[in-house]
Formats: C-alpha cells, sequence, structure tokens
C-alpha cells in the first residue's frame, strides 16, 4: 500500500488567491520536483524563492501514513477538533513541496468520502487529477507546465525570466489570474510592483499572502 510523507498538517485560513480567507486542513507534502528544500541547493535549483520547509516529516501533525485511509482519518481528526463538523464547507488544501508529486486519485476519493472538497497549490509541471475541486496552478520559470486548465493561475512577481511574464499565461483555461509578490528581501518593492502591473492590467488581481499578515500559518 502507498505510504504518503507529510511535513505537516494544520487548520488555518487559506491566505493566498480567490479562497482566500476560508477555513482549511493544510495537508503539507514533503518533497518538491524544482527543489531538494535543502539551502545549500537553493542557488542551483529551478526554483529559488521558496518560503516552505517541506523537507521531512517532521512538523506539526507530520508523519508517514500508510494508505489513505490513515491519512483521511488523521485529516479529518484535525478538521473536527475545535467543533468543526464534516460536511458541506469542510475543505482541505493539499500543498507541499509539491503535492501532485503523492496526492493521487484514491487519496482525493477518500477525502470525498469523507465529507471534504480538495484544493490543490501545485506548480504546474505535473497533471492534476480531474476529480480535484479546486485548481491553483504557480508557474514557476524553468519549468514547463503542463496543467493548463484549473480555477486559478497564481504566478509569484516579479520573476524576470521572459517565459515568467503574466503575459505568457493569460491565454491559458482559468477562471482567477493573481499575482502574488515574491517575500523575499525586497517585499516592499515587489508589492508595488505587483500592485502596479494590476492596476495597468485588469484581468490580473493582487494576492497578498494575508497569513503572514496575521500570524497564522
Ligand atoms: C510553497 S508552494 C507549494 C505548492 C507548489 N509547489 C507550488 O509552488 O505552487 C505554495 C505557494 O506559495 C508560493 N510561494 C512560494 N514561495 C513564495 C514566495 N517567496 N513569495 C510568494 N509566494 C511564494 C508558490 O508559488 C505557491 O503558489
Ligand atoms: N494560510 C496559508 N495559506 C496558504 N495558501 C497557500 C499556502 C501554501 O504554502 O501552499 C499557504 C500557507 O502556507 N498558509
Ligand atoms: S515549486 Fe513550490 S514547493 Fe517547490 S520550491 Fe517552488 S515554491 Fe517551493
Ligand atoms: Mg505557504
Amino acid at each position: 500500500m502507498k505510504t504518503y510523507s507529510v511535513k505537516e498538517a494544520y487548520v488555518t485560513l487559506q491566505g493566498e488567491g480567490a479562497q482566500t480567507g476560508r477555513a482549511a486542513v493544510f495537508l503539507r507534502f514533503a518533497g518538491c520536483n524544482l527543489w531538494s528544500g535543502l539551502e545549500r541547493d537553493r542557488d542551483t535549483a529551478v526554483c529559488k524563492f521558496c518560503d516552505t520547509d517541506f523537507v521531512g516529516t517532521n512538523g506539526v501533525n507530520g508523519g508517514k501514513f500508510r494508505g489513505p485511509e490513515a491519512l483521511v482519518d488523521h485529516v479529518s481528526r484535525l478538521w473536527q477538533s475545535e467543533g468543526r463538523m464534516a460536511g458541506e464547507e469542510a475543505y482541505i488544501v493539499c500543498t507541499g513541496g509539491e503535492p501532485l508529486m503523492q496526492l493521487d486519485e484514491p487519496l482525493i476519493d477518500a477525502f470525498h468520502a469523507a465529507g471534504f472538497r480538495v484544493g490543490v497549490e501545485t506548480n504546474g509541471t505535473l497533471e492534476a487529477p480531474a476529480s480535484l475541486d479546486w485548481i491553483c496552478v504557480s508557474p514557476k520559470a524553468n519549468a514547463e507546465i503542463v496543467q493548463i486548465s484549473g480555477n486559478e493561475l497564481k504566478l509569484v512577481y516579479p520573476q524576470s525570466e521572459a517565459e515568467a511574464q503574466p503575459e505568457c499565461f493569460e491565454t491559458l483555461q482559468f477562471e482567477h489570474f493573481f499575482l502574488q509578490p515574491k517575500d523575499d528581501n525586497r517585499q516592499a518593492d515587489n508589492i508595488q510592483a505587483a500592485a502596479a502591473y494590476c492596476m495597468k492590467h485588469p484581468k490580473w488581481r493582487l494576492s497578498l499572502q494575508t497569513h503572514k499578515l496575521i500570524g497564522l500559518p
């Protein structure tokens, strides 16, 4: 039976994109195909600006889970821990790392059977299962995008490479287009640049990482 490696899992509010403010279990899978996660490899990685520790299974509520049922039980317990009910608004966001390295149809089916709707945050380099309820693709320069449709495209901005400019993505099949300012040592400038771009190009909306503003994980 397949073993899922989870860095951490916790209930928070979705901080980004069109579902901002929605309560969800964040399920962070370990590992990514665009960076080892080790600081010594950052400069040579395909994706160099990651704001996340996704290495190993030692985070809060992390671990290895044998088979879909074990992981669904774990997530259901977290969702129900503060009186939230299984059912209509139960929501899980699968992220990472790159969740599509591990998230498969049997796991999505099991989440659905437990009453969850299932979203994913992906870098778009792997095809997303069609049974997902919400697909957020965040393309990265120098990484071919194969998942070219979904609910939202959320581009970290700015990325200097020509193939990662907003214009490259705006004909893809998404309902929402967001620019998310890159969180690095130039964050204030990046916010201003993203805001200016959105004002000039109304197809794009600004996605601030609102969880970071209010101290949520
Ligand atoms: C940590 S990634 C995990 C999911 C997937 N690997 C991906 O890249 O979409 C979650 C989201 O955070 C965004 N992100 C990562 N580093 C960021 C940073 N320094 N500033 C702003 N957004 C960032 C990603 O682009 C993605 O939308
Ligand atoms: N609150 C909160 N919202 C998020 N939306 C996407 C996130 C991610 O890291 O995938 C994230 C995250 O790490 N925390
Ligand atoms: S693809 Fe996502 S998880 Fe992987 S290094 Fe980039 S931002 Fe981080
Ligand atoms: Mg995050």
